[in-house]
């Protein structure tokens, strides 16, 4: 499955700083053509994730995926959310210092369900306790109702965020020290 995963995603480069030409704007837009065609929405620059958004659901938002991601070096795997998710959260716990994830994009570009998978990733893979959970569910049932009230539908999205958003997401320390081994 893994092998798999991996060898569909050699189509084009994983990440543009590989390009051949890697200042020609042409050759950044075949590279992401040709792998958009391929439902690979995801290429790095980097550590910077360049994301095309797909309109159609894929099959890369599942547990599995997720447990795939967790714990693994940002390069070993193909390019995906998960990844970053997974990076800002280990560094976060090496370095003890706060990190933040920078989503940007017009409208449409799928920002918001970039932080809803983001916010399901944390969700799913660390550290928990059920007095957490509870925690947890409110934070992802929080969404609908912020929704309900900020979004619209406009010209280029039918599901437009009308408002900014800012999310911090605080680590309980002990829960996180206590845990850490089994990440
Ligand atoms: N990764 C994805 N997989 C499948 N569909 C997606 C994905 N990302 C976005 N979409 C689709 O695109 C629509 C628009 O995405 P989203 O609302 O996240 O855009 P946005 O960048 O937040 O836009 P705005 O700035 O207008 O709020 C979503 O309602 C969804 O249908």
């Amino acid at each position: 499955m893994e092998g798999a995963l991996i060898a569909r995603d050699r189509v084009g480069v994983q990440d543009f700083v590989l390009l051949d030409s890697h200042t020609s704007e042409t050759s950044f837009l075949n590279n992401l053509r040709k792998r958009y065609q391929e439902n690979l929405i995801y290429t790095y620059i980097g550590t910077l994730l360049v994301s095309v958004n797909p309109y159609k659901e894929l099959d890369i938002y599942t547990v599995t995926q997720m447990q795939l991601y967790r714990g693994v070096n940002f390069f070993e795997l193909p390019p995906h959310l998960y990844a970053i998710a997974d990076n800002a959260y280990r560094v976060m716990c090496s370095e003890y210092n706060n990190h933040f994830i920078l989503i940007s994009g017009e409208s449409g570009a799928g920002k918001t369900e970039a932080s809803k998978k983001i916010l399901q990733y944390y969700a799913v893979t660390c550290p928990t306790t059920e007095q957490l959970q509870i925690v947890r569910d409110r934070l992802l049932l929080s969404n609908p109702v912020l929704e309900a009230f900020g979004n619209a539908k406009t010209l280029r999205n039918d599901n437009s965020s009308r408002f900014g958003k800012y999310m911090d997401i605080q680590f309980d320390f002990k829960v996180r020290t206590n845990l850490m081994d089994r990440y």
